[in-house]
Parts: structure tokens; C-alpha cells; sequence
């Protein structure tokens, strides 16, 4: 029978039929087996288990208990061997964890009152796989990072590394500083159900924005270390990612490094190897004139591991790029897969496949961790896939995964939250430019109709398809709202929902319009118009009440396919309509007051924010590196009276390298003085004349390396 484990075992020999479940098991080994496994098993099998009835050998290699399959182990880390006839089961575990896995997977094979007769050799393909919680953003909470745990332990994912950006206590300023009491409590909770669920819990240090080269700091950070190690952390990470300056020196980095190394990680008995989070980080970053990455691949002790995301800051993971950074740093690189993170199309959600990454890295990669969005439970959808993928990379298949990770996640609602993933996966345009597929069974449809529609002769098929889902759009949403048995994971998305459930009426509604217009029904068509309308505003709203945030606030969803299809079918029916009646009903169009021009290449593609009255830049989560002479210019859609324009560099000193210039024409430019707000924002003021364009030049000598934090014009009063 088909057998479903997760994540996909690399050798199932099905050696028979099934047999109906024991009613009793009697455990043997439960003295030398690793306590978390048998833990796990006396939860799992409650009171079947007893000193009598069909035997459950469990144990690693060496032990008593699995004496009999020692040459049947794989001899790789955390593998086992998994056996059940009809005289007993064996799970025999290469090493600890192994026996751990061995117990899961046993858990698995539970199926409808019967234990299928297999023999199971399985393996990971990579070392270190898991998660990253290095998000800019609102940090997980402590009941999330639970919950997250416990999905590692069912999905065989050994890594949690602790990092978000956003903790203080983790980044400047008080890297330096103990965790207060209660955060201290919980670290140490977390720790402790990491363990029981077979995962390292790593704890990562971002010291690079105020770091000094002295001992003193070195102190400090080997005293706050030692803090964690009190605490229970047994794996540590110093992340040096996102700094200018001082703290992004390598040679500096490195001494640092091998200190920890070698007073801190070799000495303690029980500690995994350090990973480091370098400053050239990815490829398109690196320059091979700085020297950063030879000093790190010559100079830094073997044992540190090194991170890295791609030939990109996002980017999908190659054979050559891993090869490529493997030359560089003189050992597997460490991957930190940059999705499903979200902080920088914050309005979206990720719910994709995972797909695009080579599935013959395994032997050229250390680790590979992903970095989710700040919605734990909705990012578990990408997680369980990364957990299929990271264990056998060659079985991997990303539609199966998928699919396996929708039931493991909402049960209850398979059908509702796969047509709701389907329309959230893509990340509109974005600075990165990195873009994911969405709605890709409807698309052809959709594409199809809108062609023939404004030719004239539409399929009445692709017409009755469309319809049929938009109908499920509006369906999954109301089914997914009132579900109750992932509240957590319901309570992130819900904003999305409404959202969706606007654009399933939405939708409806708009092709509704073309068979009014049709038949010259002109009252229906204009009830339709008017609901569309309406439905727009009540979106409009949406986007401004929910998941505001200074860089990509609202909820957007469907963007790629199933919004500009309402918008599309909405603008050519109301033109219609007004050629048949003579009337200028008003098209609805989405404009864009604002264009944005520059020759820096890290702003080529940063969308802009448009409000009624404002553009907003979206800010930049990585330092910006503005060459001489490099300008950002926004061009409004008129000359405006601009009271006044908001600029905010974060950077240390002054801006006296740069000019910012207001034109009414692009030909004669003034210059406006800047001057510190309270907060330490730049304003912008000049004479009460229409502004139609406002823009910052570097006109100073040299490139200039700024964090480009806000970015305002606001264009009328
Ligand atoms: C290997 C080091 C990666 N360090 C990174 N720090 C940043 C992360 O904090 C962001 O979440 C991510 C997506 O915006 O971009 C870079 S990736």
C-alpha cells in the first residue's frame, strides 16, 4: 500500500501485507534507547504500552536492545532502520537522533487500524536543516516558537536559529546585556522543548552595528554566551549581516571568531560548531577586490560554519552557486534560504510550492535553513516542504509536498486553504525582484477570456470557469474564517481572508456586468457596476486598517492573476456599456501618481506606496551603497503644492555628500535645505511653488553607504 511518511524515506521495502494494530506492546531497551524517543512512544502509544505483548525493540547501534539489525543501520548521522513483521518491530537508530526519526516515522505508518510489514533504511541528505527565525519585523512569540518546535520534531528538521532582528537583546544595543528575567525563563523553555523534540536550538548574536575591536566587547560577548550556555544553549551563531563600518572588517570578524572557537565552542563538551552570518553574505554582494570572503575562506578555523542565501539576497539555490561559494570560503557553505520570508512585500503572503532549488547540492551544502515570514503558523506550509526536501532531495516533488503540507497543517479544510494558497503566492513587483507562480491553473483561462472577450467572442467555458472560481474564492474564505482548528494560524491570516472574500464577490460580480450588458439589461448592469465599485472601496479599506507597518503596509491578494482579471473585465464591460449608451460611467483604474527614476542600483526596483496625498518609498532592510553622483528621483503625475518632503537616512554623521532639488519641469531645480526632525528624520522645506519633481543626488566624491529608512512626499495639504 502507499506508504506516506514525511519527509520521504530514502529505502521502504514493503516486505508483506499489514497487520491489524497490537492492542499491547511491550517496550525493550528503554534503559540504553535515547529518552526522547521512548518518551515520545510511551505518549504515543499511552496504555498499549505494558510489560506484556508484541515486542517493540528500540535502541542505537551498539545497544542490546537492536543487536540483531546492526549491519541493517545506516552509517550515517541520525539514520535508522525501521522494521515490522509479524514477530516484532525494531527501530535501531544510527545515533540518538536516528532513533528518534526511527520513532516518528513508526508513528506514521499508524494507519486505519493496521501496521503495514516493512523493513525502512533512511538518511538525510543534509547535515543542518531547519529554520531561521532572522526576520526584520514583529519576532515570533514564545507560544509560536512552541508550537514551531514541535512541527521540527514531527518533521525530522534538527535546527531552530534563533535571530530576529527586531530583539534588542539579540542586536544592538543589548547584545551586551543578560536577558531580563522573564525572556531568560522562556529562552530556557524553549531550549528544553527543542531538546525533547530532537532540535539544536541555536542562539545567534548581531553585535555588527556598534561593535568594537577591543576586549572589552569580546568580553562581553563571551560573558553573554556563557549566559545562554546557563540557560541550556549548546549552539551558537554570530550574525554580521546588514552592517556598514567598523563591525564589517573581516580580518576583525575572523579574530573574533576563532577566539569563541577556540575559547568557547572547543573547550565546552557539548557545544555544535559556531555558524557565522558574514557580512558579503550573497554573491551580488561580493567583491572579490575586498578580500572579505579569501580572509574568511583562509583565515577563519575550519570548524565555523558559514552562511549563505544564493547568487542573491533571495535567490533559489544552484549547484554552481553552491560550488562557486564552496572555492570562496573553503567549505560547504551553510544555506539561509531567504523564503518564505515576507519582510520586504510585507502586504503579502507566501503560501506557495517550494521550488527552484537544486535537488544535487546535498553533497556541497553543511546546512540549509529557511527564513519564514513573520507569520509562524502560515509559514509552516514552506517549512514542511524545506523539511521534505533538505531530507531526500532526489524524491523530492514539490506539488506531493505541497499538497502533504496542506492536510498536515488544516485537516479539516484541505480544499478551502489550497484554493487560498493558490492565490497567495506570488510576491508582486518587489526591490529583490524575486517572483513565485500564483493562480497557475486558472491563469491560461483567464488569459484566454480577456483575449477573446475584447475581441468579442468569448468560450461561454472559460466564462462558466472563471465564475466557478471566483465562487470557490468567496467559499474558501467564509469556510476559512469560521474554522476552528488552527485558530493560530486563522488569527494571522484573517485580514488576508476578508480580503479574499472581496475578491471572490468581486470577481463574480464583474462578470455578472458582461451578461447585463449582453442583453441591455441596463438597471442589472448598473447594480453590478455599483456593487464592484463598492466592494473596491470596502478593499481600499481593508488595505488601510489592517498590517500597517512603515514599509509595506495592507493585505494584498491574488495580484498577479486574479485582481487585474476583476480590474480588467470590470474596465472593459463599463467601456462598453458607456459606447452602447452614451453614458461616462467612470473606469476604474488603479493610477499611480508617481513614477521613481535612479541610477542606484540597489533602488532600481523599490515599488512605491501611493496615497491619497502621499508617496511613500519603500524603505530598504540592507545597507544601500550610493555611488558619486547616484540620484533617486520621484516625478509626480502634475505640480504639486509639496508642504514638505520627509527624507530619513539612517546613517552616522551628515548628509552634506547629497542635494535634495525640487523642479516644476525637470529643467530648473532649487535647492532645498534639509533639517533633523525631533526623531532624526531629514525634512525638506522650500518656497510655497507647484513641485512636480523632487530628487537626492550624491554630489560628493566617493560612494556613500546609507540605510534608506523613509523616503515622504507628502503632495498636498
Ligand atoms: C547569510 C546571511 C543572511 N542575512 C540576511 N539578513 C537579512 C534578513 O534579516 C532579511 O530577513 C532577509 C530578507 O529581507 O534579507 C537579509 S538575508
Amino acid at each position: 500500500q502507499d506508504i506516506q511518511v514525511q519527509p520521504s524515506p530514502r529505502q521502504v521495502n514493503v516486505t508483506g501485507k499489514s497487520m491489524t494494530i497490537p492492542v499491547a506492546f511491550r517496550l525493550v531497551g528503554e534503559q540504553e534507547a535515547n529518552p526522547h524517543a521512548i518518551a515520545l512512544l510511551k505518549q504515543f502509544l499511552g496504555d498499549r504500552l505494558g510489560t506484556e505483548g508484541f515486542p517493540l525493540f528500540v535502541g542505537e547501534k551498539g545497544d542490546r536492545a537492536v543487536r540483531g539489525a546492526k549491519r541493517l543501520i545506516p552509517d550515517h548521522p541520525e539514520g535508522y532502520y525501521l522494521s515490522i513483521t509479524d514477530k516484532a518491530i525494531t527501530l535501531a537508530g544510527n545515533d540518538e537522533r536516528g532513533t528518534y526519526y526511527a520513532a516518528r516515522t513508526f508513528m506514521q505508518l499508524f494507519h486505519e487500524g493496521h501496521l503495514p510489514f516493512v523493513g525502512i533504511q533512511d538518511y538525510p541528505d543534509v547535515r543542518f536543516r531547519g529554520v531561521v527565525e532572522g526576520f526584520y519585523g514583529t519576532p515570533w512569540s514564545h507560544e509560536a516558537r512552541l508550537r514551531q518546535l514541535r512541527f521540527y520534531g514531527e518533521n525530522k528538521l534538527n535546527t531552530y536559529i534563533y535571530g530576529p532582528k527586531d530583539d534588542p537583546f539579540h542586536s544592538s544595543p543589548n547584545w551586551r546585556k543578560p536577558y531580563p528575567a522573564k525572556e531568560a525563563a522562556r529562552l530556557a523553555e524553549l531550549v528544553k522543548v527543542a531538546d525533547e523534540n530532537e532540535v539544536d536550538f541555536v542562539w545567534a548574536i548581531h553585535p555588527g552595528l556598534d561593535i568594537r575591536w577591543e576586549t572589552s566587547d569580546r568580553d562581553s560577548l563571551m560573558a553573554k554566551f556563557e549566559r545562554m550556555y546557563d540557560l541550556g544553549v549548546r549552539s551558537f551563531a554570530v550574525f554580521f549581516d546588514d552592517i556598514s563600518g567598523e563591525g564589517a572588517k573581516a580580518d576583525r570578524q575572523v579574530e573574533l571568531l576563532n577566539y569563541i572557537d577556540d575559547h568557547f565552542v572547543q573547550v565546552k563538551p557539548d557545544v555544535t560548531p559556531l555558524i557565522v552570518c558574514p557580512t558579503e553574505y550573497n554573491k551580488g554582494w561580493a567583491r572579490p577586490e575586498s578580500g572579505y570572503l579569501a580572509t574568511i575562506g583562509e583565515k577563519l578555523n575550519p570548524s565555523v560554519e558559514v552562511m549563505w542565501t544564493g547568487d542573491r539576497v533571495i535567490s533559489e539555490i544552484t549547484r554552481e552557486g553552491v560550488e562557486w561559494i564552496r572555492e570562496q570560503i573553503k567549505r560547504p557553505a551553510y544555506i539561509w534560504w531567504n523564503f518564505p520570508v515576507s519582510d520586504y512585500v510585507r502586504d503579502h503572503l507566501l503560501l506557495g510550492e517550494v521550488y527552484g532549488n537544486g535537488k544535487d547540492i546535498a553533497g556541497s551544502i553543511s546546512g540549509f535553513v529557511a527564513n519564514p515570514m513573520e507569520w509562524a503558523e502560515a509559514s509552516k506550509l514552506a517549512i514542511y516542504c524545506v523539511a521534505d526536501y533538505t531530507w531526500n532531495m532526489q524524491s523530492y516533488d514539490r506539488s506531493r509536498s505541497w499538497h502533504r503540507a496542506i492536510r498536515a497543517i488544516i485537516p479539516e479544510n484541505v480544499e478551502a486553504f489550497t484554493v487560498f494558497a493558490r492565490h497567495n503566492s506570488d510576491l508582486g513587483e518587489n526591490v529583490h525582484r524575486f517572483r513565485r507562480e500564483e493562480s497557475v491553473e486558472i491563469q491560461p483561462v483567464a488569459e484566454r477570456f480577456m483575449k477573446r472577450y475584447r475581441e468579442g467572442h468569448y468560450d461561454e467555458r472559460d466564462f462558466l470557469a472563471l465564475q466557478d472560481e471566483f465562487e470557490r474564492v468567496a467559499e474558501a474564505a467564509d469556510l476559512l474564517l469560521i474554522d476552528r482548528e488552527n485558530e493560530a494560524l486563522i488569527e494571522e491570516i484573517t485580514p488576508w481572508l476578508h480580503q479574499f472574500k472581496i475578491l471572490g464577490d468581486a470577481g463574480q460580480e464583474a462578470l455578472a456586468m458582461i451578461k447585463a450588458g449582453e442583453r441591455g439589461d441596463r438597471e442589472l448592469f448598473l447594480r453590478k457596476y455599483n456593487h464592484v465599485k463598492a466592494l473596491r472601496k470596502r478593499s481600499y479599506e481593508l488595505e488601510r486598517q489592517f498590517n500597517q507597518n512603515p514599509y509595506q503596509p495592507g493585505v494584498k491578494t491574488g495580484t498577479t492573476v486574479l485582481q487585474p482579471l476583476v480590474l480588467d473585465v470590470f474596465t472593459e464591460a463599463t467601456e462598453r456599456f458607456n459606447r452602447q449608451n452614451g453614458t461616462d460611467l467612470p473606469l476604474l483604474a488603479d493610477y499611480s501618481p508617481c513614477k521613481l527614476t535612479t541610477n542606484v542600483p540597489q533602488l532600481e526596483h523599490l515599488p512605491l506606496q501611493v496615497y491619497p496625498s502621499r508617496v511613500h518609498l519603500t524603505p530598504l532592510l540592507e545597507v544601500v551603497k550610493w555611488p558619486a553622483g547616484g540620484y533617486l528621483q520621484l516625478e509626480l503625475d502634475d505640480a504639486y503644492r509639496i508642504p514638505g518632503t520627509r527624507l530619513n537616512f539612517d546613517v552616522k554623521g551628515d548628509l552634506s555628500w547629497g542635494v535634495m532639488e525640487v523642479s516644476a519641469d525637470g529643467e530648473t531645480w532649487q535647492t532645498v535645505t534639509l533639517t533633523r526632525d525631533a526623531r532624526g528624520r531629514l525634512n525638506g522645506k522650500w518656497e510655497d511653488t507647484p513641485v512636480k519633481f523632487v530628487r537626492f543626488t550624491n554630489t560628493g566624491e566617493g560612494e556613500q553607504q546609507v540605510y534608506l529608512r523613509e523616503f515622504y512626499v507628502v503632495f498636498s495639504l
